[in-house]
């Protein structure tokens, strides 16, 4: 179906003018590159991407080029690139991570210069179930078939707003290569129907937009309001260093829906050097998209400090005002990945105060330090400075710490035969740390006691005592952190996840009974699924 809008091709420079890139209040909001996997955008389908897989066009970083990269296709290339000489053309179907309709777009052809696209169109269908290749969906073009010239950008602003779509097809004629396809436009926000469900308010899933942003040197204000959490510091909001005396960053949000702020939560993920000392949110109600400079605005959550790589919660003040605009500042600078407002839209019915925060999984745990108090219904910590008796020893020049731990062997018939080994741990990589499994040695005790070279940040121990179905009582489930300086003593019959090691590699010496009959030495079960944040590292 050919109903395409009308386009204007504009500059590079233009561009950063242009609706399309611009916050400033004469044009629309600034809109967001939907095609940006980022937002979690894929590749659904695609014809032929031989030299280079047409999901590269989708990174939210800029193309680069490295002519002295040969993969097994030829040339390493930063995009999408087909086989040569197809006899029609090719094309390429993304399924947007939110469905939105368009303003512009820029395809994108940077180091392609003999083997780029000569020319594409955009096409659009809303197809939010289903298979939409199905003979039933249609196809809109939106951008009418564009002449590309080689290794440059080729942005194209729409005379008027598209419709509303959740796929886009790329049209590649007839082959060649295309860097990045970016697709300028606004989320079509899905909230739930329940207007009494607590929603995070400033989600770009759900509308929410920066407006007002004082510096995105490093990354933009928008990131802040994406899915998920990202894989490295790139994914979030950083400005550039102050030198001022008393200055303080910020960005400003359109939430996707007026209403009530109940908390805020603010992930410094991977940011540990260059966190905000403090974060403060505001709120205020304007009709505009950038509220006016005399806007009168709340104070949320006063000056409070935040911490490296984790997650703070901010319960709210005004919880019965009505807001359409958040302004978050973090003091002086600095940088975070994620903001999430959660709050209930105008006229849903505010829930018991405080929230807990539906960021939280249910499962979760968080692990405490290990200590003898709270560890002592598993076992026991087998550290010096704790020991009811302590003696002199090796001619003074040492302290006897006596009887730390039991070692216990109760096999029948002394079929338990104590043995001493070393298990050589790998970090984990998964943190916060799910438990699925826990195991126990019914008949022995089992100490563990790291031998590090000063590198490690110690280990989790998670517990469970026996429960009368002789399985873990998940009630009594708990974690400890424990210090390279710890060792720790398992009980006999107390259920304990397998070492897990954190941040470096360590060695453990190991004292355990076995009679060599795998049942009567170790057995494992499977457990519902817990979810352990250890804090100082990636929490939620
Ligand atoms: N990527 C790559 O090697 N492309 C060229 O070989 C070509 O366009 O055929």
């Amino acid at each position: 179906m050919t109903n395409a809008i009308a386009y204007t091709k504009i500059s590079t420079d233009e561009f950063k003018t242009s609706k399309l890139y611009s916050n400033s209040s004469f044009f629309l909001l600034k809109n967001v590159d939907l095609a940006s996997s980022a937002l979690g955008t894929t590749v659904v389908d695609v014809t032929d991407d031989f030299f280079a897989p047409a999901n590269m066009m989708l990174n939210p970083e800029p193309a680069i080029y490295c002519p002295e990269r040969f993969v097994d296709t030829g040339s390493w290339m930063d995009g999408w690139e087909s086989k040569r000489h197809n006899p029609t053309y090719d094309w390429c179907i993304i399924k947007l991570g939110f469905a939105g309709s368009f303003e512009g777009f820029d395809i994108d052809t940077s180091y392609f210069t003999g083997n780029q696209a000569p020319a594409a169109s955009v096409e659009g269908a809303y197809c939010p179930e289903g298979d939409v290749q199905a003979n039933d969906v249609q196809w809109t073009e939106i951008l009418p078939k564009v002449v590309l010239p080689p290794n440059c950008q080729n942005i194209f602003t729409l005379e008027k707003t598209s419709a509303v779509y959740t796929h886009l097809r790329l049209n590649n004629y007839p082959d060649g290569g295309i860097a990045r396809f970016r697709a300028y436009g606004e989320v079509h926000p899905t909230l739930p129907k329940d207007i009494n469900e607590l929603v995070d308010l400033v989600y770009v899933g759900h509308g929410g937009r920066s407006v007002q942003v004082s510096d995105e040197h490093y990354g933009p204000g928008d990131f802040l309001v994406l899915p998920g959490r990202g894989e490295n510091m790139g994914d979030g909001w950083q400005t550039a260093r102050s030198r001022v005396e008393g200055y303080s960053d910020f960005v400003v949000f359109r939430l996707g829906a007026k209403g009530h702020i109940l908390q805020a939560e603010v992930d410094t993920s991977h940011f540990k050097g260059n966190f905000p000392r403090q974060i403060k949110l505001e709120g205020t109600y304007s009709e505009s998209v950038v509220p006016e400079k005399d806007a009168k605005w709340s104070t949320l959550v006063e000056p409070s400090s935040t911490g490296a790589h984790g997650v703070f919660y901010f319960n709210t003040a005004h919880t019965d005002k009505v807001f359409t605009h958040a302004k978050i500042s973090i003091i002086p600078d600095g940088g975070f990945k994620r903001l999430r407002l959660y709050g209930i839209r105008e006229g849903g019915k505010i829930p018991t105060l405080p929230i807990v925060s539906p960021s939280i999984p249910k499962n979760l745990i968080t692990a405490e330090p290990l200590t003898s108090e709270a560890y002592a219904a598993y076992g026991q910590v087998i550290q010096a400075g704790f020991a009811e008796f302590v003696t002199s020893a090796n001619q003074g020049t040492a302290e006897k710490h006596h009887q730390v731990a039991q070692v216990v062997n109760n096999f029948p018939n002394g079929k338990g035969k104590m043995h001493m080994c070393v298990f050589h741990c790998r970090p984990t990589n998964e943190l916060p740390f799910t438990v699925k499994l826990l195991e126990r040695h019914p008949y022995s005790s089992q100490a563990f006691i790291p031998m590090t070279d000063n590198k490690s940040r110690g280990y989790l121990a998670v517990v469970a005592l026996n429960g009368a179905d002789d399985k873990p009582d998940m009630s009594t489930l708990k974690a400890f952190v424990a210090t390279s300086k710890q060792g720790i003593n398992y009980n006999p019959g107390v259920w304990h996840h397998p070492m897990v090691a954190l941040e470096y590699e360590t060695d453990f010496a190991v004292v355990v009974h076995e009679s060599g009959v795998p049942a009567d030495d170790c057995n494992e079960v499977d457990t519902p699924h817990v979810v352990v944040q250890v804090p100082g590292y990636h929490i939620f």
